[in-house]
């Protein structure tokens, strides 16, 4: 029985990961006496005392609780930002290659993916990897996300009574998705960047819509970014070789003339799963790449969960199959 602690288990990330793990008969769960959450010692002896311990908390938090373990078998997953670029770390995104699926499984700490990170690299990572995409790419990427992602906070003014109504004639501020993180330096930036090994950042433009999860996360590729000139089927081909035998991750059939429902990208297909669906759009030399997530699922506890079962050492899948 692997003894597990969630530090932050009454956040939005911190409860999801509780409620998959609740459903599984190989783990006992370490829980903190509600009032002493963000005391110090209390936490270390949890940390300490678990073989594994998700960091479900603002990354100042997070560190301070990496530096609590002194236990050289606890494994630590971080679903904070705080440690994504951390050489130190394993990045938890097991595939993009063998050598990021060994990081995780022979590690001791691993820092669970950004959720608008996760769309963008799943879909650039591979096509720099077989050499098609420069490094120094210009790419240009949006992220439509349900508001969940911005935690407890976010929920809660979403869901404040009347906060999503369209008055006729009143500027509804909920109704209609807004554009944000308007500065671009967004803090999923700096991983997207290095884990792809880009030379520089892409413009990255998120947008939070009026529904609860789901996320579709969308790259131009241009053909002057190309070491050669490539078509979009050829660019969803190298994708469906990459992910070929993947549990999570499909990349879908490329369509001339997408006939997808009511021929648009739902960014809610992937909700309650945690898998990544994958498409190629364009024509010509035109091209776009596609991932959806479900921000709460392959975007955060359903990935911490897949990389606590790596790390372990059991099935990929255990305990994600139920959400
Ligand atoms: N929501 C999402 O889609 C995703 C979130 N993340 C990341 O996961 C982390 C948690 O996010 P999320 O679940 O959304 O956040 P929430 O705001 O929903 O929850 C954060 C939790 O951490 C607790 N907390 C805050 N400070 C401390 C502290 N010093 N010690 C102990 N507990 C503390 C909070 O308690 P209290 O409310 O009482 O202060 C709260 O329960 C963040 O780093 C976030 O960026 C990652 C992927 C996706
Ligand atoms: C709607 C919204 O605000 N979303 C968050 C994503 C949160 C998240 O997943 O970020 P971390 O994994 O890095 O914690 C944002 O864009 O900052």
């Amino acid at each position: 029985m692997f003894k597990i602690f969630v530090d932050g288990e009454a956040g939005t990330t911190g409860l999801q990961i509780n409620e998959r793990l609740a459903k599984r008969d190989d783990v006992e769960i370490l829980h903190i006496d509600p009032e002493l959450r963000k005391d110090a010692a209390e936490r270390a002896k949890l940390i300490n005392a678990s073989d594994v311990t998700f960091l479900c908390l603002p990354d100042a938090a997070s560190k301070e609780s990496a530096l609590l373990c002194t236990n050289p078998k606890t494994k630590i997953i971080d679903a904070s930002t705080a440690h994504r670029t951390n050489p130190n770390w394993a990045y938890g995104l097991p595939e993009l290659s063998p050598e990021f699926r060994q990081k995780i499984q022979t590690g001791t700490r691993i820092a669970n993916p950004g959720c608008h990170a996760s769309g963008f690299i799943l879909g650039v990572y591979p096509l720099i990897a077989a050499g098609l995409l420069k490094k120094s790419a210009d790419l240009a990427t949006y992220s439509l996300t349900g508001y969940s992602g911005g935690g407890k906070k976010m929920i809660a003014t979403y869901e404040a009574e009347g906060a999503q109504i369209s008055h006729p004639g009143e500027s509804p501020r909920l109704f209609a998705p807004r554009p944000y993180a308007l500065g671009h330096h967004h803090k999923h930036l700096p991983e997207m960047q290095l884990i792809c090994g880009l030379t520089k950042s892409p413009i990255f433009n998120p947008v939070v819509g009026p529904f609860y999860k789901g996320m579709a996360v969308s790259t131009a590729i241009f053909q002057s970014s190309l070491s050669k000139s490539a078509t979009a089927a050829d660019i969803q081909n190298i994708l469906a070789e990459h992910y070929a035998g993947s549990r999570f991750v499909k990349v879908l059939p490329y369509e001339e003339e997408p006939t997808l429902d009511a021929g648009s990208l739902n960014p809610t297909e992937c909700n309650g799963t945690n898998e990544a669906h994958v498409y190629v759009f364009g024509k010509g030399e035109s091209i776009q790449v596609s991932v959806i997530i479900d921000n709460l699922g392959k975007g955060a506890s359903g990935a911490a969960i897949q990389n606590m079962n790596i790390a372990l050492g059991i099935d990929e899948g255990s305990g994600l199959s139920c959400f």
